[in-house]
């Protein structure tokens, strides 16, 4: 059995333009393009485990609105289960921490970067319902 990965990522929305992370080449799914977050915690609703990751690797603060997409996805290493939602900052600007880079996309310019395969059904629902 494969051991299920539940993860949440944040979509973060700015001045029309969505916040895109490269992981870095050290991880699973090297240099592949996601939503930042991570792995939701035993006690943690989805919220609060994105709150949490984005203040600790964008180092700002979001406000969590309405769910993009779910996804079930098999990986090698595990199943991901990967809920996306949309956010706002708050407070600060998202840094470069532990992500290889970092981009603000507009929805329709998002599918020309090679997203975590996890990552493709939000990738086409926000290209084709948050177009500009
Ligand atoms: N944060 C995030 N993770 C994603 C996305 N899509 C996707 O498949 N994933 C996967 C990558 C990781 O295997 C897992 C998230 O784990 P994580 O962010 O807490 O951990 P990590 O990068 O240190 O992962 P790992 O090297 O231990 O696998 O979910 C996404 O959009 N955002």
């Amino acid at each position: 059995m494969k051991k299920d990965i539940h993860v949440v990522g944040a979509v973060i929305i700015n001045n029309g333009k969505i916040l895109c992370a490269q992981r870095g080449p050290d991880k699973s799914l090297p240099y592949k393009w996601e939503f930042p977050g991570g792995k939701i915690e035993s006690g943690e609703t989805p919220q609060e485990a994105l709150k949490r990751e984005i203040n600790e690797e964008m180092h700002c603060k979001i406000e969590i609105g309405e769910k993009v997409d779910h996804t079930d996805y098999e990986y090698d290493f595990g199943i991901v289960h990967l809920t996306t939602y949309i956010c706002k900052l708050i407070e600060g600007e998202p840094v470069l921490t532990e992500h290889a880079e970092i981009k603000w996309l507009a929805p329709n310019e998002l599918e020309l970067l090679d997203w975590a395969p996890a990552d493709v059904p939000a990738i086409e629902k926000l290209a084709n319902e948050y177009s500009l």
